[in-house]
């Protein structure tokens, strides 16, 4: 494919402290849901790429999971994609919510970010609808003296707000503007190179935390064992056999996903069914089974199971 005169393409992606605002960016960016955002910290674990296309540049967002203090080997594995997604990736935004002050994790990770030297690094000032104008201002200038604290020149500070949509399109502009020349690097339409199976994954994980967050927020895994098309159906009204299986760490674990006389985990089954016939556009029939794996934060043959 040549490419065509002018047309620009490449990779950015967020980096932030959990509840930054970076899902919900990266949603107000591609116009649609594609990571999952959640109002709990930690959610993202999935590098979900999401396209913002121009008539003249395409940018692809790689969504990262936040950089953590590792304390089990998922909690390395994560932190070993943060790291490779920075270094892959042509751009980063820093996010840093103007309702919180800047704090040593900020400061942590603008070091880190610096460290990746010639980078062009865009400092994003989220949350602005939070704020008001003197804090925001205020927080502007913590922003630039951050910077300056860890010998790193933001190439932009911009505010914004992913949720009434302030400064989004141009955010989308500077970070296109850092990209080098280059043909679109997938079709247009295509809103996520991420596997089905994976953003149905998510979604059913999304479902089965609802509630039980503080319990169980790292020992929950959802693996999607098939989807397959119903035999014998009319070729007007195909319905899709999903089946999934999430995994718990512990017996008494299992017993708050299915819930008293298997109530929660038929909620989660309804909740999820919609979201997923949305994705996948067909009816879709969901047999989910919760399974205990022991230990599967620890256990490597187990991680790579579970797709870490
Ligand atoms: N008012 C307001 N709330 C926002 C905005 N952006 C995000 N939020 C909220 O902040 C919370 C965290 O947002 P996320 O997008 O999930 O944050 P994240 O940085 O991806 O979080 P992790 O996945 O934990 O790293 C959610 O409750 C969002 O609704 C914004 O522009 N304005």
């Amino acid at each position: 494919m040549s490419t065509p005169e002018g047309f620009r393409s490449g990779f950015a992606c967020f980096v932030g402290r959990p509840n930054a605002g970076k899902s919900t960016l990266t949603n107000a960016l591609v116009g649609g849901k594609i990571a999952i955002t959640s109002s709990r910290p930690q959610t993202t674990r999935h590098a979900i790429r999401g396209l913002v296309h121009r008539d003249d540049a395409q940018l692809v967002l790689v969504d990262t999971p936040g950089l953590h203090k590792p304390r089990t080997l998922l909690g390395q594995r994560l932190n070993d994609l943060v790291r490779t997604t920075w270094a892959e990736v042509d751009t980063v935004g820093m996010c840093l919510p103007a309702n919180e002050k800047i704090g040593p994790g900020d400061r942590y990770l603008i070091k880190e970010i610096a460290a990746l030297r010639k980078k062009p690094v865009i400092a994003v000032a989220t949350k602005t609808d939070l704020v008001s104008p003197d804090r925001l201002i205020q927080h502007l200038s913590d922003i630039g003296a951050a910077g300056v604290e860890a010998g790193l020149t933001w190439s932009e500070v911009v505010p914004v707000s992913a949720v009434n949509g302030d400064q989004v399109e141009l955010l989308a502009s500077l970070l296109i503007d850092t990209l080098p020349p280059g043909p679109p690097l997938y079709p247009e339409g295509q809103l996520t190179d991420e596997p089905e199976e994976t953003l149905i994954a998510e979604i059913i994980r999304e479902a089965a935390l609802e509630d039980v967050r503080e319990e169980l927020p790292h020992s929950l895994a959802v693996v999607v064992d098939e989807i397959v098309p119903r035999e014998d159906r009319p070729e007007d009204r195909p319905l899709l056999d999903v089946r999934a299986n999430v995994y718990v760490e512990r017996d008494s674990q299992k017993g708050i996903i299915i819930g008293k006389k298997g109530a929660r985990l038929k909620q989660i089954g309804i909740d999820s069914r919609g979201q997923i016939e949305r994705l996948l556009g067909t009816p879709v029939h969901l047999d989910l089974h919760v399974k205990v794996a022991k230990d599967w934060q620890r256990d490597p043959k187990q991680l790579r199971k579970l797709g870490f």
